[in-house]
């Protein structure tokens, strides 16, 4: 049964033009009321148009669509993805010290430890240079080739995470295009590196175009015998890994119960892990599972990823705000947003119920941004006075990492805070009137170049704060963001688990391949795709 926004409509139609600055005006306790606290981060969700009664429906939401049951249906291994017939367990892979996790009777704690424990010893004997490669010389670069789920939580981890990096250096190869790698493997020496092919299925096109590209790399500098020294890999499939040749103590297997967009904390880390090393990598996954217990421990006024995913719905369902930035204050987490892309809209953007009818309301969001203050030069034109409204959630730390730049970080902070308070006070037309008659304009020309300086504010925006970005933390907010697109995929009703809308394009890639090479005459494609195969096919 699909949750009903017409009460929520109602309220929103009831508040008109209302303005969130009357709300702090009518409740000197808003920011406070309108927050909430798990481990030591901080959500504030005062700056948005939600007033206690449309609290209160939004918490409704949460029982009419059963949440807490089926939270904990995932949590307990339940087959919660049920157009492949899958559990839901991520959360095992950071459950270090909870209980036994069963799936179809079996506790899977047991091979998650074990798994967890070849990591460790793996990557710390690559980082002591006790495994090297296969002239003897230690590994100092390690190339991790995956896409989707199996590059953007490494590659984005890998970043947000510079300061701890102590280990080998990491690359990521993702794309298909032949750019992609041989921009990294040019600058590479084949002696000093470790080629961590990761792929969920091990047969994901991009990734064994690029795997076969490497070895041949490996191949013509060290010989084929280097490639079961200077090839890991990590997958579910470990008849494919042993076909490409890898040998099987370099393999790192995980089960189909982890989605690939929920990977990194498991085997897809591993460069994550040869780079932060073992400890820190537990450190993140105690962030996950702290943000786990909240999850599941904390009352819904105080749970973190059932208010964001409430103001999610709010702003996405019910004021019918088509996207969603999120803007980090942390050059650091540069590939969040991209991460996030796939996390959300791979998730939830269906356009059917799990009961295959549909969906009677919008999909999930689209998600986009790019760190502050870099967007600020960009793209916050429109947020502040384009005629769309796009929610903003902006993530700020208390402290940055560079001793004797704590200035510049000050200066990060200031300005994260000042495009909320800008985007929620605006400009009046006589605040602006006046600034332009101060600089000498009058009559007709003074309104004019005034209107232009108008910001009708009352655009909504939520904030993530935290201490420092430290590996604890990014697992919390990664964590956050997982539940968060769980909750608001139960409120749609949607299996937020499956991809069944990337499947038609890799179909009909493969079918296009004989029509660029000219082995086939495209008979049925459309006029459009002929004309650009006409135009694009490479000459014999
Ligand atoms: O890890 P792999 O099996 O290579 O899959 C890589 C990616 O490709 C697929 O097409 C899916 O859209 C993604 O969810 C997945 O993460």
């Amino acid at each position: 049964m699909s949750v009903d926004f017409a009460a929520l409509k109602a309220l929103k139609a009831e508040a008109g033009d209302r303005h969130i600055l009357d709300l702090f005006a009518e409740d000197e306790d808003r920011a406070s009321r309108y927050s909430a606290m798990a481990d030591g981060l901080l959500f504030d969700y005062s700056k948005t148009n939600i007033d206690d009664a449309t609290r209160a429906a939004l918490f409704g939401l949460l029982d009419q669509a059963g949440v807490a049951a089926k939270r904990e249906a995932m949590f307990t291994g339940e087959k919660i993805n049920d157009t492949e017939g899958r559990a839901v367990l991520h959360t095992a892979l950071r459950n270090l010290d909870g209980g036994p996790v069963m799936v179809e009777g079996k506790d899977v704690m047991p091979s998650v430890r074990h798994t967890l424990a070849r990591m460790d010893d793996f990557a710390d004997r690559v980082r002591r240079g006790q495994i090297s490669g296969y002239s003897g010389t230690a590994f100092e670069h390690v190339v991790n080739i995956g896409i989707g789920g199996s590059d953007l939580g490494p590659v984005m981890a890998y970043m947000a995470l510079h300061p701890f990096a102590d280990g080998p250096k990491c690359h990521f190869v993702s794309n298909v295009d032949g750019a992609h790698i041989h921009d990294v493997l040019s600058k590479l020496n084949p002696q000093t590196t470790l080629i961590v092919v990761s792929s969920k299925t091990f047969t994901t096109i991009e990734t064994m175009t690029n795997a076969r590209t490497a070895r041949d790399w490996l191949v013509s500098a060290v010989g084929e015998e280097g490639v079961s020294k200077h090839f890991a890999a990590v997958s579910t499939a470990r008849d494919k890994t042993a076909e490409f040749g890898i040998d099987p103590d370099l393999v790192f297997g995980f089960d189909d119960w982890v989605g690939g967009r929920y990977s990194v904390w498991g085997p897809i880390g591993l460069s994550l892990m040869l780079a932060i090393g073992p400890q820190r990598f537990a450190e993140f996954l105690r962030g996950g599972q702290a943000m786990d217990r909240h999850f599941r421990e904390a009352k819904v006024e105080d749970n973190l990823p059932m208010l964001l995913a409430l103001v999610g719905v709010w702003h996405n369902q019910v004021c019918g705000y088509a996207t969603r930035a999120v803007l980090p204050y942390e050059q650091r987490l540069l590939r969040l947003p991209a991460y996030l892309q796939q996390l959300e809209m791979e998730s939830n953007g269906k356009r059917v119920a799990m009961d295959g009818t549909d969906l009677p309301f919008d999909s999930g969001p689209v998600v986009w941004g790019e760190p502050g203050t870099n967007g600020q030069h960009a793209f916050y034109q429109l947020i502040h006075q384009g005629t769309r409204v796009v929610p903003c959630e902006f993530m700020v730390g208390r402290h940055g990492f560079e001793r004797g730049l704590a200035h510049q970080h000050e200066l990060l902070v200031a300005n994260c805070l000042a495009q909320s308070e800008a985007l929620l006070r605006g400009r009046t037309l006589e605040e602006a009137t006046e600034i332009m008659t101060k600089k000498g304009f009058e009559g007709a020309e003074l309104e004019r170049q005034a209107r232009h300086r108008v910001f009708p504010g009352n655009r909504p925006s939520t904030t993530l704060a935290y201490d420092k970005l430290t590996p604890f933390v990014l697992g919390q907010v990664i964590a956050l963001y997982e539940h968060r697109v769980f909750v608001e995929g139960v409120i749609l009703g949607i299996n937020s688990y499956d991809q069944w809308g990337v499947e038609l394009g890799k179909e009909l890639a493969l079918a296009l391949q004989p029509v660029l090479a000219g082995e086939s005459d495209g008979a049925g494609k459309d006029g459009s795709t002929l004309q650009l195969v006409n135009y694009l096919k490479m000459n014999p």
